[in-house]
């Protein structure tokens, strides 16, 4: 079967410095897929290309079996791809569903204008997303009391949840998330991590940076590891972390 997404011979130059150099990769669908490598490795580089927030120097990327490089932000995420970032951005004065509701636009913009003038139809279609932000809103572990406070007031932990639950608003086919342990307690991490398997249980497949090599292990199905923006290793977990290669590249160097 063809790979959901595929990055091939993918450079990104930031003036001198070489952050990606030539990165071939591919995600599979429904898969788990881990992006790791020690810091600075080029890690959120690449998602940001993936997610068509920085435009390769060169390369290309084909999700679905079409041709994605040329696209804008706004055409990767109406293809399917949804993403969080490593520091939390939610908008200070929404709620809680407002900042769900907000993941719908991001994919379905023609919407917008149709709910403002249009009639019967655009009210019900907005009732159908107010019930579908709800129901994600459960579905990511957060309760109905929490729905109208102000999403940046809740925990970081239930904040990372909206972040994915507005992420899924989209119907992504693949879901991007920028480490989405980090600051998190051993209970949240293992709780973020069955999120991540219920997701991919919907038949969404997930790429996921992250640093806690025991997570990765048990979560993932397939890792990629990045050192200086290069491929250093890729194939199933327990391949890829016994590799002598992979372990010198750690040494000394993970958080
Ligand atoms: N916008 C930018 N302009 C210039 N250099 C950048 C930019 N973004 C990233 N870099 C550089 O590119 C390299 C890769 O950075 P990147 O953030 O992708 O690594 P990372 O693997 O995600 O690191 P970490 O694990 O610390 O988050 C680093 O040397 C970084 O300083």
């Amino acid at each position: 079967m063809t790979a959901l997404l595929e990055a091939r011979q993918v450079v990104v130059r930031f003036g001198g410095l070489e952050a990606v150099g030539g990165l071939d990769m591919a995600v599979a669908r429904g898969a788990i897929h881990g992006l790791i490598g020690p810091n600075g490795a080029g890690k959120t580089t690449v998602l940001n290309v993936l997610t068509g927030f920085i435009r390769p120097t060169a390369g290309r990327l084909v999700f679905d079996g079409e041709e994605i490089g040329g696209l804008n932000v706004n055409g990767f995420a109406r293809r399917g791809l949804a993403r969080t970032f490593q520091n939390i951005r939610l908008f200070g004065a929404m709620t809680v569903l407002e900042s769900v509701l907000v993941g719908a636009h991001q994919r379905f913009s023609s919407s917008a204008p149709a709910l403002i003038f249009g009639g019967r139809a655009a009210r019900a279609a907005e009732r159908a997303m107010i019930a579908r932000a709800h129901e994600l809103l459960t579905f990511v572990g957060l309760g109905r009391e929490v729905v109208d406070r102000v999403a940046t007031t809740l925990s970081y932990g239930h904040q990372r949840r909206v972040e994915i639950a507005r992420a899924l608003m989209s119907s992504p086919k693949l879901l991007l998330l920028d480490e989405p342990l980090a600051g998190m307690n051993a209970l949240e991490k293992q709780e973020i991590a069955d999120l991540v398997r219920q997701v991919r249980a919907q038949g969404i497949a997930v790429l996921l940076i992250e640093h806690d090599m025991q997570i990765v292990r048990s979560l993932c199905d397939h890792l990629t590891v990045l050192e200086y923006g290069k491929r250093l290793a890729d194939g199933a977990p327990e391949k890829v972390l016994s590799d002598p290669a992979v372990q010198a590249a750690y040494l000394g160097r993970t958080r």
